[in-house]
């Protein structure tokens, strides 16, 4: 990994001395260009004979690389693909995505990636990211010492406890820093040696995995108590002894006790977010600020019903707090407009289990009621939240109810993956009469209404996170506040124009979500600046121009200076790419091995 960083230091059309040579230089993803690499950089570089003769310039890999992915039928398979082509050529992968981006964000995160994660014991095969394991207790430095990369600015980790909406999935839990991570890149042009993916590994409460032969964990119930909360600390004080104080700290999918405590006890001591709590409550906040413009409602005008009461309900209740206090409201008023749900039902200060201490900003002085449909009918709510991980809990009669309530009822149905969803986006609009504001977490396909149709937008935050996390990291931020978050929900917002609007899309569309990222890391950036959370100094005077002087390239660089030349290639006509596979690429699957395990 040495050379790897003596090239990442030197970027950009530059001679690197001590670069690695020979067939090790083919080996590194992040050095290795395919048949793009030229004659001479071949014969500089030892290469000549371990390649085909052509070359092939990046453009024509990406082409080559789009059609083997969209030849294979399942998206699985779709997905190991990409992950091999990152195995192997970094800057192809994320060239390839850059320039497919909603096609390929579907697989290489939510809902493929859930998927994955599901299967990750017969899938795992090259390590990508770190294991760390309850029982390294008392040696957490050591094992993050073994990183080779010293200049690690953001590590996502989980404990695999909550998996998008799947559960515990324990070690299998590790698909998702990784995928969280590929997005850094992808959307925020964040340098991926700049990137660690963490898996925290303390056991799995989830017994089919541990009697599952594949299971590629700690093979007993989950570490909990002092135990495991001695063993968060040590990792997260051996992360900014290893790589800096500031370094970004993300808490992806933990449980719910864990991920409102954990981000209680550490956001003013770390550089830290939890992007369930946080991210999410960004992005839904950004999706109702739009509906304002359609309901033409402001966000203290509404009526919030939560489905749900875990850590995305109480991250965006909250933030919704603070979005409607900036519009005017008291504290106590903005939370009396917030109604919660969860398994005991309403969220009533006189019901016999009381309210869980992590909602308590909204429990209410009412009488309890454990049937929904009947709590849609007292709340009377103008928006219906879901983030129950329940598929289908918004049935037809309280999709109904809402529409009768209400001339255009916001219904966000959040849970991932797609089969988690509250409802589909076809079912809130034939149940609404199509009047119905509608986004969920996954994405779904276009919905027909009434001759018209509709492209509801994603309420993923995959908007929000990772321009966070460049304006956070380009600034050595060394805090991250919950303002941040609005921040970046009112840039996001602004990006929704009408258009998007009239065809029922509360966010832009995903081929600008590159644009929205770098627009949300240059507002964080200028808010870290104005509150002294900053540590880069002098400020840049042109934010995003700083900015984008720090994003990854992904162009393949030129390792060399030309020597000599061989004689042109003859000039024959070649067919397009596209023309050469259709004949001999049939949709047969090669990633087999999945077997019964499908
Ligand atoms: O990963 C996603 O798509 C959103 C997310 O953080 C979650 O559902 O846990
Ligand atoms: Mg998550």
């Amino acid at each position: 990994m040495q050379q790897c960083r003596n090239f990442h230091e030197v970027t950009g059309n530059v001679i690197v001395p001590n670069m690695v040579r020979g067939i090790d230089h083919l080996k590194d993803p992040r050095l290795n260009k395919g048949l793009a690499f030229t004659l001479e950089e071949r014969q500089a570089l030892g290469l000549q004979g371990l390649l085909a003769t052509n070359f092939k310039t990046q453009e024509q890999q990406i082409d080559i690389a789009r059609i083997s992915v969209d030849r294979y039928k399942s998206d699985l398979n779709k997905y190991l693909y990409l992950v091999e082509l990152q195995d192997t050529n970094e800057r192809l992968f994320f060239s390839l995505l850059d320039q497919n981006i909603e096609k390929y964000l579907p697989i290489v995160y939510t809902p493929t990636v859930g998927l994955a994660c599901q299967r990750f014991g017969l899938i795992y095969r090259r390590a990508r990211g770190l294991f760390i394991s309850i029982n390294d207790k008392g040696y957490v430095y050591n094992i993050i010492r073994n990183w080779p990369e010293h200049d690690v600015r953001a590590i996502v980790f989980t404990d695999g406890e909550r998996i998008l909406g799947l559960g515990d999935l324990g070690a299998y839990g590790m698909g998702i820093p990784v995928g969280k991570l590929s997005l850094y890149t992808a959307l925020a042009g964040i340098k991926p040696h700049q990137c660690l993916p963490i898996l925290l590994d303390v056991g799995t409460d989830n017994e089919t995995l541990l009697e599952d032969p594949l299971y590629i964990g700690l093979r007993h119930k989950r570490v909990r108590g002092e135990k495991y909360d001695e063993f968060v600390d040590e990792f997260m004080k051996a992360c900014i002894t290893r790589f800096g104080p500031n370094t970004l700290l993300q808490f992806e999918d933990f449980a719910l006790p864990n991920a409102g405590r954990f981000l209680k006890k550490y956001q003013e001591k770390y550089c830290t977010f939890n992007d369930d709590i946080q991210g999410t409550a960004s992005v839904v906040v950004a999706g109702l600020m739009a509906a304002t413009r359609i309901t033409k409602k402001k966000l203290s005008e509404n009526i919030y019903l939560y489905l749900g009461a875990g850590s995305a309900a109480n991250g965006i209740a909250n933030l919704t707090v603070l979005a409607m206090m900036d519009e005017g409201l008291s504290e106590k008023d903005a939370r009396d407009r917030i109604f919660m749900f969860d398994v005991d039902g309403l969220l009533s200060t006189r019901r016999s289990q009381g309210v869980p201490k992590h909602a308590e900003n909204f429990g209410k002085d009412m009488e309890p009621e454990t049937d929904f449909e009947r709590c849609v009918e007292i709340v009377k709510p103008t928006c219906l939240i879901g983030c129950s991980t329940i598929g289908g809990a918004f049935t037809p009669s309280i999709l109904k109810l809402m529409g009768k309530h209400n001339q255009r009822p916001i219904i966000f149905a959040l849970s991932n993956p797609t089969n988690k969803a509250e409802c589909t986006a076809q079912a809130a609009y034939d149940n609404t009469e199509g009047r119905c504001v509608f986004s969920s977490g996954s994405p779904f396909p276009p919905v027909s209404y009434d001759g018209k149709e509709y492209h509801t937008g994603q309420g993923n935050n995959s908007y929000i996170f990772p321009g966070v996390a460049l304006g956070v990291i380009a600034t050595s931020a060394h805090h991250i506040p919950d303002y941040i978050f609005l921040t970046a929900a009112k840039t996001l917002a602004e990006f929704v124009h009408e258009s998007d609007l009239k065809i029922g899309r509360l966010y832009p569309p995903l081929k600008q979500i590159k644009e929205v990222s770098l627009s949300i890391a240059s507002e964080v950036a200028e808010m870290a600046y104005k509150k002294d959370l900053a540590t880069v100094y002098p400020k840049p005077k042109d934010m995003q121009l700083y900015l984008k002087s720090h994003l990854y390239q992904l162009k393949y660089p030129d390792y060399l200076p030309k020597f000599y030349k061989y004689p042109d290639m003859p000039n024959i006509k070649v067919k397009s790419f596209d023309e050469a596979y259709s004949g001999i690429m049939t949709s047969t699957d090669i990633h087999r091995p999945l077997g019964k395990h499908k």
